[in-house]
């Protein structure tokens, strides 16, 4: 039997540096681990180091891997110089220049690939870094199959939580919603401005971004957006922004930071995610349609740049009447991440 529980259990061990059992593989995190926990984890150090394929790929690690399998992930030996530091410099971007890799390090086969995989998806539903220690035979506390990640993932009940009236600066007469699901603490939230009036309301879906949202980034244009977006739903007189709590694209914050850091060395947004080990846009837009449908709106005209939001409402019933370009002037340090958004991730500017 399948438990949605087991996967819940287990993201709560990742993140406390718990060592959890997946199928056949026992395995520790990095980036919670520490020495200690990893000695008493694997008491021979023997336990491989399992990566991601876009890591991998950054190490020059990924040409050993099955060539049949571009996204597997990748399992390196454990020499004697692998110790808690170099596995953690191995599975930590960041760490690139200021650590001089001394390997060699090899690339063996992965046990359990299925396994190894559900792993890595666990540590980005996390919002941790995909990189483990692992032992077919090790201790854990904390047991589950890949099929208990699925179960965790369809289980998302969605429920209206709470609604007030909320004025705001570009409208007195909006009204906050407020959506709960057990299995996360961020709450999503919807901002109803203006009345029906008989049109398809004007919507936008704004994920999270602590920087931009809250501290005037200029390093993306989410301030500037979601400022505009409240503007031009009061001004179409009917619309609802989403605030959805999908920080730096779904990785989450600390990841999108890690991200940041890589950026400042000279890669752009999608290298970053990428070379961390994680998907180059990680949001599920299906949780804005489910939001759309516990509000009554099934047909909306969508504020977006981005054609994959208008894809996601699509596929989960959600029509878009029309979609609404949302284009913000540039600054000295967003350009180049606009213009990546533009020519790598398909946004119509
Ligand atoms: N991982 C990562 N996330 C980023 C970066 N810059 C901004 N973000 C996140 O990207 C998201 C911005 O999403 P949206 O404003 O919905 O933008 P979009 O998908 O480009 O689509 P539209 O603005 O609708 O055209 C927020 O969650 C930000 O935190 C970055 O460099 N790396
Ligand atoms: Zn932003």
């Amino acid at each position: 039997m399948t438990d949605a529980r087991h996967a819940a259990r287990a993201i709560d061990a990742l993140r406390r540096g718990w060592p959890i059992r997946i199928g056949a593989l026992a395995l520790l995190p990095i980036e919670t681990g520490d020495p200690r926990r990893l000695a008493a984890f694997d008491p021979e150090g023997v336990a491989p180091v399992l990566l991601s394929a876009g890591r991998a790929e950054t190490l020059k690690l990924a040409n050993q891997r099955a060539a049949a399998v571009p996204d597997a992930p990748v399992l390196v030996e454990r020499a004697p110089w692998v110790d808690f530091a170099m596995a953690t410099a191995l599975a930590d971007p960041q760490l690139d220049l200021a650590t001089p890799m001394k390997g060699p390090f090899r690339a063996i086969p992965v046990l359990s690939p299925e396994d190894a995989a559900a792993a890595l998806r666990l540590a980005r539903i996390a919002g941790m870094l995909p990189a483990f220690f692992v032992l077919a035979d090790g201790a854990a506390e904390v047991m589950l199959s890949a099929a208990d990640i699925d179960a965790h993932e369809d289980a998302i009940r969605l429920t209206i939580a709470a609604r007030a009236r909320l004025p705001v600066a570009h409208a007195e007469d909006a009204e906050i919603v407020a959506f709960r699901t057990p299995e996360g603490p961020g709450e999503h939230v919807a901002l109803l401005i203006g009345a029906p009036n008989g049109r398809p309301p004007l919507v936008r879906l704004h994920s999270e971004c602590l920087t931009g949202d809250a501290l005037g980034s200029l390093k993306c244009d989410c301030g500037p957006q979601l400022d505009a977006a409240l503007k031009a739903i009061a001004a179409a007189g009917w619309g609802i922004l989403l605030y959805l709590r999908q920080e730096g694209r779904g990785i989450g914050l600390v990841n999108k930071l890690r991200a940041y850091a890589l950026q400042d060395q000279g890669f752009d947004t999608v290298d970053a995610n990428t070379r961390l080990g994680f998907a180059i846009d990680a949001r599920d837009f299906g949780v804005a349609a489910r939001m759309l449908d516990l509000l009554g709106q099934r047909e909306v005209r969508l504020l977006t740049n981005n054609p994959n939001k208008v894809a996601g409402l699509e596929a989960r019933g959600i029509t878009v009447t029309e979609r609404v370009p949302h284009f913000l002037p540039t600054n000295p340090h967003n350009e180049q991440y606009l213009a990546t958004k533009r020519d790598r991730t398909g946004h119509q500017f």
